[in-house]
């Protein structure tokens, strides 16, 4: 994947992940935006310490790079618990998951990362951990196998999941708060900007930040990328301050459009207008034109065009909506039925 790429795709990596940690808010009062989330999290953490019992178990739906790991230690610091993070591509047997819950202490927080990707066994396991907290470890196979009973020590499960749908009934019905984490508004972002330049010490000017926010995909992560990148080129072409015109200069380098749209979304965009004339047309199909998994065009590049007004999901299929012809500079295909509406009459006369 070229760097335009992954410049705005919510995914990280480990190098990333390492720069995130000095901008990770640490409480919930220093996390921005999510009022909704952000007020029923409180509530629900204000009730268990009250009772002096570890919190029920959280799911968070959202895209990538929302702030589901930030909120799962923010949760785990007012609870003053320890935290321990796994994911559920790790586990892939009910094994590495009774290994995980059988050593947690007592009110600890597991935050499972993409809990929908669990293997099968471990998932049953998990309901009974969850409701019970206990667990049946199967020792042996076939007709001697024994099944011995193991109590666990209460615990709150965060889940992640990038879709609350993709989770089976029994697991999503376990969970005793369910938040979902929607894209942020560009002026949540120019907060959440405007704390990081502080952090990292970047001049970053209220029109520099309002320029990385429109382009960051209502998403934190990325906003903090571009800020890097647009440091970087202050640096070395104006003299470290970040104003409106160097951040959109900065950018266009990146192919990070106006909008903030990348080279995947220009071409999932492209592909749908171009080879199939708007749409509709169904997922996979228009994965395979634009040589991407469906669940990266899915879940990377659908749910920000869809926010944008660019893409519609319908019934039949992904349409391309007249404002994404108009981005493309096309004119849409409605702009000339119109005209044929207007034309046949006459003809007929
Ligand atoms: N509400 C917020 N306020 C300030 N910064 C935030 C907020 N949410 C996320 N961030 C920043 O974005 C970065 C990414 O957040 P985080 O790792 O929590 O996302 P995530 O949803 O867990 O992503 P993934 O599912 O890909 O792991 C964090 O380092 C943090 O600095």
């Amino acid at each position: 994947m070229s760097d335009s790429l992954r410049l705005v795709d919510g995914a990280s990596d480990e190098e990333e992940r390492a720069a995130e940690l000095a901008l990770r808010p640490k409480s919930l009062d220093e996390f921005i935006g999510q009022e909704r989330v952000r007020d029923q999290l409180g509530l629900v953490l204000d009730a268990a310490k009250g009772r002096g019992r570890p919190a029920d178990h959280i799911l968070l739906s959202g895209g990538p790079g929302l702030g589901k790991t930030t909120l799962a230690m923010i949760v785990a610091a007012e609870m003053e618990a320890p935290l321990r993070i796994s994911s559920g591509p790790a586990i892939t047997h009910a094994g590495d998951l009774a290994a995980v819950l059988s050593s947690l202490a007592e009110g600890e927080v597991l935050f499972l990362d993409e809990v929908h990707r669990m293997a099968r066994p471990a998932e049953e396991m998990l309901y009974m951990a969850m409701e019970d907290f206990r667990v049946d470890v199967v020792v042996g196979k076939g007709p001697g196998a024994t099944a011995i009973p193991l109590d666990l020590p209460h615990f709150t499960l965060i889940g992640a999941t990038t879709r609350a749908g993709l989770l089976p009934a029994p697991l999503r019905d376990r969970f005793g708060f369910t938040a979902h984490m929607d894209l942020y508004e560009p002026a949540e972002l120019e907060r959440v900007l405007a704390r990081s330049a502080r952090l990292l010490g970047i001049d970053l000017r209220k029109d520099g930040g309002r320029e990385v926010a429109l382009r960051s995909r209502g998403t934190p992560r990325i906003a903090n990328r571009l800020l890097r990148r647009v440091r970087d080129f202050a640096e070395v072409r104006a003299k470290g301050v970040v104003t409106g015109p160097v951040a959109a200069a900065a950018l266009e380098i990146y192919e990070v459009d106006a909008l903030g749209l990348d080279r995947l979304d220009r071409a999932v965009l492209t592909a749908l207008v171009k080879l199939f004339g708007g749409g509709p047309v169904g997922l996979s199909t228009l994965a395979v034109a634009v040589g991407e998994e469906a669940e990266t065009v899915e879940v990377v590049a659908e749910p920000f065009l869809v926010r944008a007004g660019l893409l519609a999901r319908t019934p039949r299929g992904r349409i391309a909506t007249p404002a994404a012809w108009a981005h493309l500079g096309l004119a849409p295909p409605g702009a000339d039925r119109v005209t044929g509406a207007m034309t046949l009459p006459l003809d007929e006369d």
